[in-house]
């Protein structure tokens, strides 16, 4: 899709979404999501995800800003972008006496130009499940079906709410990788997910959504980058986190201790890891479970659920996720729970 890499498929300018009752559940949401790309939607139960999606996909008209998807808004030129367009809901909700090829054929009666049913469920793996019932599948099935449903139509952007949700291991990753080759193959995928490992994993972009605004975007490297790093060890009886070296000469910006277990926080962990590996071995001390890790998109999400707790706001809400920049979280320091972090 060398000619189009960079077009926009999905361009949302300042969402909004209000329901009956007026709770705003999106509030001023921007992103863009280019040809070829995979984007993710993160945030906590409740943050906007859905109601976002589903603006996305004309079910509903936003009370403010601005949808364009394959350049028609979707809810008044419905009839423009959905024959272009693969939805999977959170939930199907198929006739349950309907066998698996049955569903898939009545589904394709209503997509024009749709693939062969049989090539849709072989794409997911249901090709041996075609002549069950659909209330004989497990869920993870059933989320395959919904998957297969919705590529019947070869769409060129795809909407995925959840779309692994129930799935073992081992389905979620077959599910990644069918996920991958259709974006390999210039389909735009905009997709929900819980799943920190899915987002990290399969997503080129992403933006974590808060409270219906978007708290941090970019790619999972960007938003991650905005996170410390952590060490973490065990001291031996008889030592106290105060015997340590100054903690900012070791390239400490926080810790937090739990009995004898100390839990550092660095932006510079190859410094503060041999720094601390230096003294402990000139002190004889040994720092039993010693593990040293980079930053992952569960700690920058969590930062951002613990702002939350702590009832201060992300500072980059309503960031536009469309520039590829990291606008972070902020969330290195600060009160974790009942734990605080000391710089
Ligand atoms: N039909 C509705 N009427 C009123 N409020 C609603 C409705 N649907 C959703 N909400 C509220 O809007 C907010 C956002 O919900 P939404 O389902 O979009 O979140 P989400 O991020 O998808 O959550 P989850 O991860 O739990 O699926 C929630 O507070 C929810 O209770």
């Amino acid at each position: 899709m060398e000619a189009n890499e960079h077009e926009h498929v999905i361009e949302v300018t300042d969402l909004r979404r209000v329901y009956g009752g007026g709770f705003e559940a999106v509030r001023g949401v921007t992103f863009s999501v280019r040809r070829g790309e995979i984007f993710a939607l993160l945030g906590t139960n409740g943050a906007g995800k859905t109601s976002t999606v589903e603006l996305l996909e004309g079910l509903a008209a936003p009370a403010g800003g601005r949808i364009r998807v394959l350049g028609h808004d979707p809810y008044t030129e419905r009839a423009a972008v959905r024959p272009r367009t693969g939805v999977m809901l959170q939930e199907g909700g198929f006739p349950s006496e309907l066998t698996v090829a049955e569903t898939a054929r009545m589904w394709a009666g209503c997509v024009s130009g749709a693939r062969p049913t049989g090539e849709a469920l072989a794409l997911v793996g249901l090709d041996a499940r075609t002549g069950v019932r659909v209330k004989q599948l497990s869920g993870g099935e059933r989320r395959r079906l919904d998957l297969a449903l919705a590529l019947l139509g070869r769409p060129e952007v795809l909407f995925l709410d959840e779309p692994t949700t129930g799935l073992d291991a081992e389905g979620r990753r077959d599910t990644w990788e069918l996920v991958r080759t259709l974006r390999d193959g210039g389909t735009t995928v905009l997709l929900t997910t819980h799943y920190l490992e899915e987002a990290e994993s399969l997503a080129d972009r992403l933006a974590i959504l808060h409270e219906g605004r978007i708290a941090a975007a970019g790619t999972p490297a960007e938003v991650t980058a905005a996170q410390p790093s952590r060490i973490t060890f065990e001291l031996p009886d008889g030592w106290f986190v105060g015997d340590l070296p100054p903690l900012g000469e070791l390239g400490v910006c926080g810790h937090e201790t739990e009995g004898r277990i100390v839990r550092l926080q660095t932006r510079e962990l190859q410094r503060a890891a041999t720094r601390l590996l230096v003294w402990a071995e000139s002190a004889g001390v040994e720092l039993r479970g010693l593990d040293v890790r980079s930053a992952s998109l569960e700690e920058a999400f969590l930062g951002i659920a613990r702002q939350a707790a702590a009832g201060s706001a992300p500072g980059t809400a309503g960031a536009a996720a469309d520039t590829g920049a990291a606008t972070g979280t902020g969330a290195a320091t600060g009160t974790t729970g009942t734990k605080e972090y000391v710089a």
